[in-house]
């Protein structure tokens, strides 16, 4: 088999979603924005700032893991600042291949300079718009959609879910919840998923991440998650072989298929995988789960989604074959109309994959 190169990764279509808005800007937007609002970081030298996140965000646990979130959601509280980081997060995406991309972030923390939710959503899709526009201009197009997150430890998701709805038709496509996982339960927010659903809504839940198996079940069962944000720990209910058995749970997972949006780097930085090699993305994927590749937070992983793909092939051997599967799997997942997504695998991804696979 011929090695896979890098540069071959970031020529080809990926589909990436899962990516929090406030965990990819740039380190040196990052120090600019702090500038202009006085917030102090831990250095002002965009390099030194860089690895400062990633080796912050290397603690260990998701709680000290988000802590690191403090200094990018201090430099986005202006109209102008989100704007500026959405537009940047399009182009950076779309430079690393990226065609399709979910974004999420959650407007109930942009509000400290008294913007309203409304106008935090608005700026943040203005900023993808006009970055999507430079990117197809620079040759490397790419198609954002809008992800609103509600923070699970807080009181406000029926209204984020209003807000997605609100927005359903300028850009936002689904919704989300976030944050530390134990002690706050999917079904606290069982109001706002019956809502969505009530609304023909797509939603993924952050489950089965730092908490196990209760967690993903309420997901799905109880609230009806279209997605899993994580889903890791769903291989608690799988008995190691050979053959590998399938509890119930995990046997509806896969049989449903459920999609699981796998983030390798950072799962590794908040403990939940000892390391890429030990990921059970290898298991998950030989048993046929409808697995995806995402990156989280590229700015606390140091990472983008070529990256994760290239440790991915490095850790188990994959080749172009499997990039693609990942990339359909992700297209076939993504909350886009089916004729969209349809569109983008027909007459992007499969004819530049067929390229590398003949
Ligand atoms: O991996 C994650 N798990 C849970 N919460 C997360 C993760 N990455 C980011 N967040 C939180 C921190 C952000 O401020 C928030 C919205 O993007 O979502
Ligand atoms: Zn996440």
């Amino acid at each position: 088999m011929v090695a896979i190169r890098y540069e071959d990764i970031v020529k080809v279509p990926k589909a990436l979603l899962h990516d929090h808005l406030d965990g990819g800007l740039r380190p040196a937007t990052v120090v600019e924005l702090a500038a202009e609002v006085g917030h102090e970081l831990p250095t002002t030298d965009p390099e030194a700032l860089g690895r400062w996140f990633v080796e912050a965000a290397n603690s260990g646990s998701l709680e000290r893991y988000l802590e690191t979130f403090a200094h990018t959601v201090a430099v986005m509280q202006t109209a102008p600042a989100l704007r500026r980081v959405a537009r940047e997060c399009a182009l950076d995406l779309a430079a690393d291949g990226v065609v399709y991309a979910e974004v999420r972030f959650a407007p109930e923390q942009h509000l400290e300079q008294h913007l309203t939710l409304d106008e935090v959503v608005e700026a943040v899709v203005a900023g993808f718009v006009e970055g999507s526009e430079q990117a197809a201009a620079a040759g490397t197009p790419i198609r954002i959609g809008t992800l609103l997150t509600a923070m699970r430890h807080a009181a406000r998701s029926q209204e984020i879910a209003e807000l997605a709805v609100r927005h359903r038709d300028t850009g936002v496509v689904g919704f989300d919840i976030a944050g530390a996982e134990a002690g706050f339960p999917p079904t606290r927010h069982l109001d706002a998923f019956e809502y969505l659903q009530r609304e023909n809504f797509h939603f993924t839940i952050h489950a089965g991440e730092a908490f196990g198996l209760p967690s993903i079940w309420q997901a799905i069962q109880w609230c009806g998650a279209d997605r899993l944000g994580h889903g890791v720990r769903i291989v608690d209910d799988i008995t190691p072989g050979p053959p590998p058995v399938l509890g119930r749970l995990a046997a509806y997972v896969r049989d449903k298929r459920i999609p699981l949006e796998l983030c390798p780097s950072s799962n590794v930085q908040t403990g939940a995988v000892a390391s890429i090699v030990d990921h059970p993305i290898g298991l998950l994927r030989d048993l046929r789960f409808r697995v995806t590749v995402n990156t989280d937070n590229r700015l606390m992983s140091g990472t983008s989604m070529s990256r994760e793909m290239a440790l991915l092939v490095d850790a188990f051997g994959y080749g172009w074959k499997e990039l693609q599967w990942f990339t359909i799997n992700a297209m076939k997942s993504a909350f886009i109309p089916f004729d969209e997504r349809l569109r983008i695998i027909d007459e992007v991804i499969k004819p530049a994959y067929g390229k590398l696979l003949a």
